[in-house]
């Protein structure tokens, strides 16, 4: 088994005012990654922020943490360069928002950036399959993207599940509604990745949060593979 356990609060729930001090409380807090959602008002019906942000968070964080840019965007080969540029770590990007991902996986590897392959509820994790050898992680949607703060849908849990039964090494995350009443079942199901929003950084305890998080999952890994 070569993932570990990783939570990623996403600070789209934050005080907007305040991004960079908040990136800075969450891995003061804990964080393995930050997880920034970046949103272009077409892919989906909301804006956020994009590169020239980025390069203010990184000047603010300083060379260390991981930041994981979730593209929910419209041409995400428009922006791989900028990103990379601005100190981004991973480009996750929309399989349903390009014709050519395997175009964009090798340009995105030119840039130095690690690969995030996303998929939204209704796209099946067969169509992600073919790409699965290529990426360093896969996003489980399990909400609408668009916003934070929306409910778990559990029946994503079988497309985890069944990337955790193809690819036993590859890194999975899940993205929207998890928080501690639902990380069990994105635990046992085989995601390593966590996104958290809401749950995190509006608690009054986001320390006990991201620790509660990344126990339920390594339970859950040591139990795989004890039953294995
Ligand atoms: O990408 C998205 C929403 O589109 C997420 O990253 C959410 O921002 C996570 O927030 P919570 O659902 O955990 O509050
Ligand atoms: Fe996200």
């Amino acid at each position: 088994m070569s993932y570990s356990a990783k939570i990623g609060p996403s600070i789209l729930s934050s005080d907007l005012a305040c991004l960079g001090s908040e990136c800075v409380r969450m891995m003061e807090c804990g964080a393995d990654y930050l997880h920034l959602d970046v949103m272009d008002g077409h892919f989906v019906p909301n804006i956020t922020f994009g590169h020239p942000m980025v390069e203010c968070l990184r000047s603010c964080v300083g060379p260390d943490p991981f930041f994981d840019m979730h593209m929910m965007v419209s041409r995400p080969e428009q922006w791989v360069k900028p990103m990379a540029a601005a100190g981004a770590n991973q480009y996750t990007f929309h399989l349903e928002s390009t014709t050519n991902a395997g175009n964009l996986i090798k340009e995105i590897r030119e840039t130095g950036m690690k690969v995030g392959l996303a998929i939204k509820p209704g796209t099946t994790v067969e169509e992600l399959a073919p790409w699965a050898g290529q990426i360093d992680m896969a996003l489980v949607m399990t909400v609408e993207p668009g916003f934070g703060g929306q409910k778990f849908m559990e029946d994503m849990m079988p497309k985890v599940s069944w990337l955790r039964s193809q690819f036993p090494s590859l890194d999975i995350e899940v993205d929207g509604g998890v928080g501690p009443s639902t990380i069990h079942k994105c635990a046992e199901a085989g995601a390593n990745m966590i996104v958290s929003g809401s749950a995190v950084v509006s608690s009054d305890d986001p320390r006990s949060v991201i620790t509660m998080l990344r126990t339920a999952v390594s339970e859950a890994m040591q139990k795989r593979s004890l039953d294995r």
